[in-house]
C-alpha cells in the first residue's frame, strides 16, 4: 500500500516535545514530498543553534517514518538561517556568514514585475531539459561580454545542478560583512553568485518551487551586484515555478533558449518558449548548442546529432538563430577547470565572442 502525505504527518504529530507541541504544530515540516516509497521533508529549525538540537530529532523522526507500511526511503534535511559554527556551506568565507534565511518563502511583491536595483539589463538562460549545455554557454557568454568591456553579473540559479563554481573556478563562501547583503564573488571578469555557494545540495534537492523561489529573490535583492550593464541567469532545466515566478516578479530583457540538435530537446525547447511568451519576456533567439563535431586530429566536421533541427525551428517560431555553438573538447575540459573556453582563444571562444558582439550591438546586453 502507498503511503500518503497524512500518514506521515500523523507520525510525525507522534514526536511529541516536553511541552508537548510536536514538529507539525511548531511548523517545523516543510516541502514534504511522497514519491512513490520515497518520502522526503525539510526541518526548518529558526537557527542554527537550534538546527544543532535538532539533530537527534532528524534521526528519530527518519527512523518513525521509515516505519509505516509503504516506505522505503526516508530523506529528512535540517535548514537554518545560518550554517551551524564550524560547519561552512560551502568553503571558507572569512566574513560573518549571511543572515539570510535562504529558501524561505518569497515574500510577497505589490504590483507587477520589478527590475533589480543597479541593473540595467536582465538575460535568463534557459533549456527545456537539462545537460543541453544551458550552464556552459551562461558561462562564456558571461565571460565573452566581460571581454568587450561589459560590467557582467552572473547569478547560477540552477539549484538542482549548480554548475557555476565549478565552470567559473571559484568555491569560496560569499562574505557578508553587514550581515545583512552578499558580497558577490569575482571571476574572469565577472561578478558571480551561485545558489550552490549558499545552500547545501542535500537541502536544496528537497525544496520545491516557493523555498527556490524565496531563495532566488534574496540572491536578486541582498547580493551587492553594483552597476551592471547586465546580469545573466543561469535558470534550472525545464518549466517549473522558479522559472514562472522569476518571470511574474522580475522584469527580464529577453530569454535565450539553448537546445541540442536532438528533435526531443526541440520539443523541450518549444515548451520554454511557450512559457516565455505566457511570461511576456521577449525570446531574445535560440541556441544550437553541440551543434557541430570538429575532430581535433584532422579537422573534419561531423554533425554528430544532426544539423539544420534548430534552425528550421527558430524559423518556424519566428525567432533569430544566435548562435551555433560547436561541440568540443575543448569546451568540456575548460569548463571542468574553471576556465570557461571563453577566456582564451580558438574556434569556440570566437564564437562566443561573436554572439556576444551581437547582444551588445543589438542593446541586448
Ligand atoms: N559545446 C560543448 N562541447 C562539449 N561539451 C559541452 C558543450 N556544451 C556543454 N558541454 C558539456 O556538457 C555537460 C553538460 O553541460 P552543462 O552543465 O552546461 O548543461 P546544462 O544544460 O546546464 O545541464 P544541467 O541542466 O544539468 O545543469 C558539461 O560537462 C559540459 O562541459
Amino acid at each position: 500500500m502507498a503511503v500518503t502525505r497524512e500518514a506521515v504527518l500523523e507520525a510525525l504529530k507522534a514526536l511529541s516535545f516536553p511541552d508537548g507541541s510536536n514538529p507539525v504544530s511548531r511548523d517545523l515540516v516543510r516541502a514534504l514530498t511522497v514519491d512513490g516509497a520515497n518520502v522526503r521533508f525539510v526541518f526548518e529549525a529558526p537557527s542554527a543553534e537550534a538546527a544543532r538540537a535538532m539533530e537527534a530529532l532528524r534521526d528519530i523522526a527518519e527512523k518513525q517514518v521509515a516505519q509505516l507500511p509503504g516506505v522505503e526511503k526516508v530523506t529528512v534535511a535540517l535548514t537554518a538561517p545560518t550554517a551551524p559554527a564550524g560547519q561552512s556551506a560551502a568553503g571558507a568565507g572569512t566574513g560573518a556568514p549571511p543572515k539570510l534565511r535562504v529558501g524561505g518563502h518569497p515574500t510577497p511583491q505589490e504590483g507587477g514585475p520589478q527590475a533589480v536595483p543597479g541593473v540595467d539589463r536582465i538575460l535568463v538562460v534557459a533549456s527545456g531539459k537539462g545537460g543541453v549545455g544551458k550552464s556552459t554557454v551562461s558561462a562564456n557568454l558571461a565571460v565573452a561580454l566581460a571581454r568587450q568591456g561589459r560590467r557582467v553579473g552572473l547569478l547560477d540559479a540552477d539549484i538542482y545542478g549548480p554548475s557555476q563554481p565549478r565552470m567559473m573556478g571559484v568555491s569560496a563562501r560569499p562574505d557578508s560583512p553587514d550581515g545583512e547583503t552578499i558580497v558577490p564573488l569575482k571571476a574572469h571578469g565577472v561578478t558571480m553568485m551561485s545558489i550552490g555557494l549558499m545552500v547545501a545540495p542535500e537541502t536544496a534537492l528537497v525544496w520545491r518551487g516557493p523555498m527556490l523561489m524565496g531563495a532566488l529573490q534574496q540572491l536578486l535583492n541582498k547580493v551587492q551586484w553594483g552597476r551592471l550593464d547586465v546580469l545573466i541567469i543561469d535558470l534550472p532545466p525545464g518549466t517549473g515555478d522558479v522559472q514562472l515566478t522569476l518571470g511574474q516578479r522580475t522584469i527580464m530583457t529577453g530569454a535565450i533558449v539553448v537546445s541540442t540538435p536532438q528533435d526531443v530537446a526541440l520539443l523541450d525547447a518549444r515548451k520554454a518558449i511557450d512559457m516565455f511568451d505566457k511570461l511576456k519576456t521577449p525570446i531574445l533567439g535560440l541556441i544550437e548548442n553541440m551543434s557541430t563535431y570538429v575532430c581535433p586530429n584532422c579537422g573534419h566536421e561531423e554533425h554528430l546529432f544532426g544539423h539544420g533541427g534548430v534552425a528550421a525551428e527558430a524559423k518556424k517560431m519566428g525567432v533569430p538563430l544566435l548562435a551555433e555553438l560547436p561541440l568540443s573538447l575543448d569546451v568540456r575540459i575548460a569548463g571542468d577547470a574553471g576556465a570557461p573556453v571563453a577566456t582564451g582563444e580558438g574556434p569556440a571562444a570566437d564564437a562566443y565572442m561573436t554572439l556576444a558582439k551581437r547582444l551588445v550591438d543589438e542593446g541586448k546586453a
